[in-house]
């Protein structure tokens, strides 16, 4: 099965259209586009390093010229006077060479630092707002990669690469000028070695950056087996996996060290041949001198400064090739951030945006079909309205597409064909900021961030005060394990949570809930097991949470359903069921199969001819939660929850 045209466009990225389908010349000359405009705010630092590096080019080929004055015209001629001027003068470029380094250094290392904060700063605002889609596409270790290594190869680049290859341009540009103004003939048996040159080191090029792609593509792997591994470490202990993971982490490892080893192979080659051409053509220099010397038609001024200048012209050809190896590492890593900063972000409603600041009537899933690819469907034909002011439950085998439907709602995914409005409002057309205000999702595993307990639960806004705060751990419950931590609401949670139990990280998302204070509320049931005290606990809390608003529960436990306004049975993406508890039971359809398997006594009693049906009078029922029908047609004002909270709804029984 595949979708329709409409539907699938909704998969394709905008990638296809940007660097995916540039040819390789293209991609660079792109690359250097998008990096100078990062460079671009720093014009006056680059002109400056750009200047210093010119003056560097100009200095660095005086040397052989002043050594060729001094021998030729000072020293044949015993002027002991004239040898000290141009002693000190060489003395003098020295000083100012150095003088040129630090700065240059400094500048450009400045303008690396400053180029690569901004493009951090462009990656992490991207990240934040790409569609969760992408996320399921690419794993941690790869983006992690992105930020780290890819960037540090780009900071490299802007901080030394770039002005680097401008200043030995300029100087292999000054150095044959003045070969030519020294000596023509010997300027062109050095420049003969050239094409050899040119040639190899394009050939080595090409090479050296397929091997750094290579090596990229094994480094983000290996990141990401890191990653998924030291994440998951309790499952490798508990099933006994070290062995087998350490095999696999060894391949990957490997692959990765031949990458890198491919890239030392071209390299070590290309280095000693450009030593050998740069002997080679001093070599062939002296050779041709030897006559013309003997024949005075050469000074030993000129030969002794020609031997310079050879080292001079082949350091920053040598140089550049070093310059290669930085620039493919940095192409490639920057190939990948951009390829990253041009993923596409959800389109964001422009003209036809509805504002929506409160829930008022209802929330219309309306035909809707979803699918995560191309191929399968996931959610198929839904029709589902929910009231404002309703609890409505949504139950259903594990894989039947509960939390997709939540996820549709939260627009984390694009629907594929439908219609889902709330008040009237296509969701599509909701501004982001006011459908994340509305609708708030406590998730089945709860995400905590390094920081005190106040901040993970305010998330930092300082409009809720402490006060704010502490209320809503007491209305929840949580206060009591809260105030017993060491330091309280400032005791400092590690790394995702690890220092706290399931139920109080359970306990927290919902007072971060209750912070939040949405107008539709959706719970998605937690399935880890926690002990009884504290899943009496929870049971309370999300009763507290779901009180005065509209909620939409995604439960495993049936227990905890039994006096919603509406249960939803799902079952393989379709709505097999729908109606209250009692309704249900009554249907004998596949919720009063799941009920029974969560209630086996009841088959039992019910085989054994008991006349109860399973929904009356059920004694596992928690006392304090509200009565049956629960259902408010239509909102109305009613005390707010918390200082600061909005209009919620009263309960009408
Ligand atoms: N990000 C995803 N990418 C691709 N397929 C997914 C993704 N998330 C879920 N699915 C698939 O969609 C189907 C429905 O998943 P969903 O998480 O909605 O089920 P669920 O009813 O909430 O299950 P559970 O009770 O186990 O949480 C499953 O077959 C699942 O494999």
């Amino acid at each position: 099965m595949r979708m329709g045209a409409g539907a699938a466009s909704g998969f394709r990225t905008q990638q296809d259209e940007t660097l995916g389908n540039r040819k390789k010349g293209s991609v660079d000359r792109y690359i250097i586009k998008q990096l100078l405009g990062y460079i671009k705010p720093f014009k006056g630092l680059v002109a400056g390093a750009v200047a210093l590096t010119a003056f560097g080019a100009i200095l660095t080929p005086l040397r052989p010229w002043l050594t060729r004055i001094a021998i030729d015209d000072h020293i044949a001629k015993g002027d002991h006077k004239g040898l000290a001027v141009i002693s000190l003068l060489m003395l003098l470029v020295i000083v100012l060479d150095g003088v040129k380094q630090y700065a240059a250094t400094w500048l450009t290392q400045l303008i690396g630092q400053k180029a690569v904060y901004a493009i951090r700063l462009d990656i992490f605002r991207h990240l934040q707002r790409l569609p969760i889609r992408y996320f399921d596409r690419n794993p941690v270790g790869r983006i992690i990669t992105r930020t780290t290594n890819d960037v540090e190869a780009l900071n490299e680049m802007l901080s030394s690469s770039l002005i680097t290859i401008i200043g030995d341009m300029l100087q292999l540009l000054f150095i044959v000028a003045m070969m030519f103004l020294t000596d023509w003939r010997l300027t062109l048996v050095v420049l003969s070695i050239l094409p050899v040159m040119i040639y190899s080191t394009i050939f080595f090029k090409n090479k050296m950056r397929q091997a750094f792609l290579d090596v990229r593509t094994h480094l983000a792997r290996l990141n990401a087996f890191f990653q998924e591994h030291i994440t998951g470490m309790k499952v490798v202990q508990l099933f006994s996996r070290e062995e087998a993971e350490f095999m696999k982490h060894s391949a990957i490892n490997a692959d990765h060290r031949d990458a890198n080893i491919k890239t030392v192979f071209y390299f070590s080659i290309y280095s000693p041949l450009i030593e050998f051409l740069s002997s080679a053509a001093a070599g062939l220099v002296v050779w041709f001198s030897a006559t013309r010397i003997m024949q005075t038609d050469l000074s030993v001024g000129v030969v002794v400064s020609f031997v310079q200048f050879i080292w001079l012209f082949f350091r920053p050809l040598q140089h550049l090739s070093d310059q290669f190896n930085i620039m493919q590492t940095a192409i490639t890593s920057s190939d990948r951030i951009f390829r990253l900063l041009e993923e596409p972000l959800d389109a964001e409603p422009t003209e036809s945006a509805h504002s929506l600041d409160s829930f008022r009537d209802r929330i219309r899933f309306d035909k809707v079909w979803f699918a995560y690819d191309e191929e399968h469907w996931v959610l198929r034909d839904i029709s589902l309205e929910i009231k404002a002011g309703e609890t409505v439950a949504i139950v259903g085998a594990t894989g039947s597409g509960k939390t997709t439907l939540i996820n549709i709602l939260s627009r984390f995914y694009p629907y594929a064909k439908g219609s889902v409005t709330i008040d009237g409002i296509e969701l599509s057309d909701i501004p982001r900021h006011d459908l994340r205000k509305l609708v708030g999702v406590v998730m089945q595993d709860v995400v905590l961030f390094t920081g005190s307990i106040r901040e993970n639960l305010s998330f930092g806004d300082p409009s809720i005060s402490d006060e704010t705060i502490h209320e809503a751990a007491r209305i929840v419950g949580a206060d009591r394990f809260i105030e017993k931590l060491p330091d309280g609401y400032d005791y400092r949670i590690r790394e995702n949570g690890s220092g706290l139990s399931a139920g109080q990280k359970q306990l927290l998302a919902f007072v971060r809930a209750l912070l939040y204070n949405p107008d539709i509320l959706v719970l998605d049931e937690a399935t880890s097991s926690v002990d009884t005290e504290t899943e009496s606990l929870i049971e309370q809390a999300t009763d507290r949470l779901m009180k005065h608003r509209t909620s939409i529960i995604i439960a495993h436990r049936l227990s905890t359903i039994q006096h919603a306004d509406k249960i939803v049975v799902l079952h393989k993406g379709t709505i097999r069921e729908t109606g209250t508890h009692q309704e249900l039971l009554a249907q004998r359809g596949l919720y009063y199969k799941l009920y029974l398997l969560q209630h086996p006594e009841r088959g039992r009693m019910e085989g054994a001819g008991v006349k109860n049906s399973p929904g009356q009078s059920d004694k596992s029922e928690p006392a304090d939660l509200p009565s049956t029908n629960c259902s408010p047609a239509t909102p109305s004002p009613a005390p707010a929850l918390l200082p600061g909270a909005k209009e919620s709804l009263p309960q009408s029984c």
